[in-house]
C-alpha cells in the first residue's frame, strides 16, 4: 500500500481512532498522524502508547492535515467541528466515522467551510470497549465501511477516502443517510436496546435469582452482557440522534413481541413455530450469502491479546 494522505488528523482518541491509526501505519497509508482527545488523561495514554503525534488543542492536530476524521461521539460532533473549522486547510478532506449519520450532516454539516470537502463515513466494526488502549489495526479488517457522500461532495474525494478504508482492511459501500440510519437501527440501534433492556430485567431480578444468572449465562445471555458494557455516552447519542428509525424499529419489534407473547398465552404452538422456521431461514440464508465471515456479527471482533 502506497501513501493516500500526507497528514491525517484524528479527532477524539478512543476505540475508533486509535484503531485507525494503528491500521493506517500498519499499510502505511499517511506520512503523518495526528491525535487530539478532550481529556488530559487520555492524551497522555495515547502518547504512553505512542499512537499518534498528539496535540494539546484540536485546532494544532487539524493544521495542515489533508485528511481529518471526526471520531467523538456523536453528540459532541458539531461543538467539536466549530472549534475546527478555522483552522482547517482548503482542500482537506474532512469525515467522520459516527454511528449515526443524518443527524451529524445536518449539526456538522453547516460548519463546513467553502472549500472543505464532507464525505461522512461508518465503519460497522467496534467492540465494547472505549478509549485509546481498546484499539487494534485488524478491527476493520474484511468489515464494512459505508460512506455516505454528503450533498455535492467532490467525488475525487469520496474515492481517495474510500481507498483509505480499504487500505485499512474494510470493504466500501455507498449509501444515503437516511437509508443508512434505517438499516442501522435495524441491525445495531435496536438490537443494542433489546440488550440493555435484557440486561437490566436480570439485573432487577437479582435479588430473585442470586448470582445464578451469572454462573449459568448461556452464550445468548453472554452476548447481551458484552453489548450492554458498550460506552455510555456514545449510546446515549446514539438513540437521541438516530430517534425516528430507532421508534419505527421500536414499534415493529413490540408487534411482533405482543404477538408471540399471545401465542404463549394462548399455546398457539404453530405461530411460535412458524415464526422460528422463518427466522431459521433468514439465518441460513446470511450464511449461505457468505455474509458471515469470521466473527458472527461485525462486532463481534475480539482484541488479540
Ligand atoms: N464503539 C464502537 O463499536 C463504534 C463506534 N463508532 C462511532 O465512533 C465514534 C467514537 O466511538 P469510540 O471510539 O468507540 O468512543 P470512545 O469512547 O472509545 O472514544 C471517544 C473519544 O472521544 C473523546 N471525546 C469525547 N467527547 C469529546 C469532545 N467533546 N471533544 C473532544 N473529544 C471528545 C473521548 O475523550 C475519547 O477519546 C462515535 O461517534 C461512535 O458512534 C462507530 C463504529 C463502532
Ligand atoms: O460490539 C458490537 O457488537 C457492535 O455492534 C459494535 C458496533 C457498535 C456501533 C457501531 O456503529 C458499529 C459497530
Amino acid at each position: 500500500m502506497s501513501v493516500i494522505y500526507d497528514k491525517i488528523a484524528l479527532i477524539g482518541l478512543g476505540l475508533i481512532a486509535s484503531s485507525m491509526a494503528l491500521a493506517i501505519k500498519r499499510a502505511g497509508l499517511a506520512r503523518e498522524i495526528t491525535g487530539y482527545a478532550r481529556s488530559q488523561q487520555t492524551r497522555d495514554i495515547a502518547r504512553e502508547i505512542d499512537l499518534c503525534t498528539v496535540c494539546d488543542t484540536a485546532t494544532d492536530a487539524v493544521r495542515d492535515a489533508d485528511l481529518v476524521v471526526l471520531c467523538v461521539p456523536v453528540g459532541a460532533m458539531a461543538a467539536v467541528m466549530a472549534d475546527i473549522a478555522p483552522a482547517l486547510k482548503p482542500g482537506a478532506t474532512l469525515s467522520d466515522v459516527g454511528s449515526v449519520k443524518k443527524a451529524v450532516i445536518d449539526a456538522v454539516g453547516p460548519h463546513v467551510p467553502a472549500g472543505v470537502h464532507f464525505v461522512p463515513a461508518h465503519p460497522l466494526a467496534g467492540t465494547e470497549h472505549s478509549g485509546p488502549r481498546a484499539g487494534f489495526a485488524e478491527l476493520y479488517d474484511n468489515r464494512w465501511c459505508i460512506i455516505v457522500p454528503a450533498d455535492g461532495s467532490d467525488p475525487a474525494a469520496v474515492a481517495r477516502l474510500a481507498d483509505l478504508w480499504r487500505g485499512m482492511g474494510a470493504n466500501v459501500d455507498e449509501m444515503d443517510a437516511e437509508h443508512h440510519d434505517l438499516v442501522l437501527a435495524v441491525t445495531s440501534h435496536t438490537p443494542h436496546l433489546i440488550a440493555y433492556t435484557m440486561v437490566g430485567v436480570a439485573d432487577d431480578l437479582s435479588r430473585v435469582t442470586d448470582s445464578e444468572v451469572i454462573k449459568y449465562s448461556a452464550a445468548g445471555f453472554r452476548d447481551f452482557t458484552r453489548i450492554a458494557a458498550s460506552d455510555p455516552t456514545m449510546w446515549r447519542d446514539v438513540f437521541l440522534s438516530n430517534k425516528e428509525a430507532t421508534l419505527e424499529i421500536l414499534g415493529r419489534f413490540t408487534e411482533e413481541l405482543f404477538a408471540l407473547q399471545r401465542a404463549i398465552r394462548t399455546e398457539d404452538g404453530d405461530h411460535l413455530h412458524d415464526y422460528f422456521t422463518r427466522t431459521r431461514a433468514i439465518r441460513r440464508g446470511i450464511i449461505e450469502a457468505g455474509q458471515d465471515t469470521d466473527a458472527p456479527n461485525f462486532g463481534r471482533a475480539v482484541k488479540p491479546r
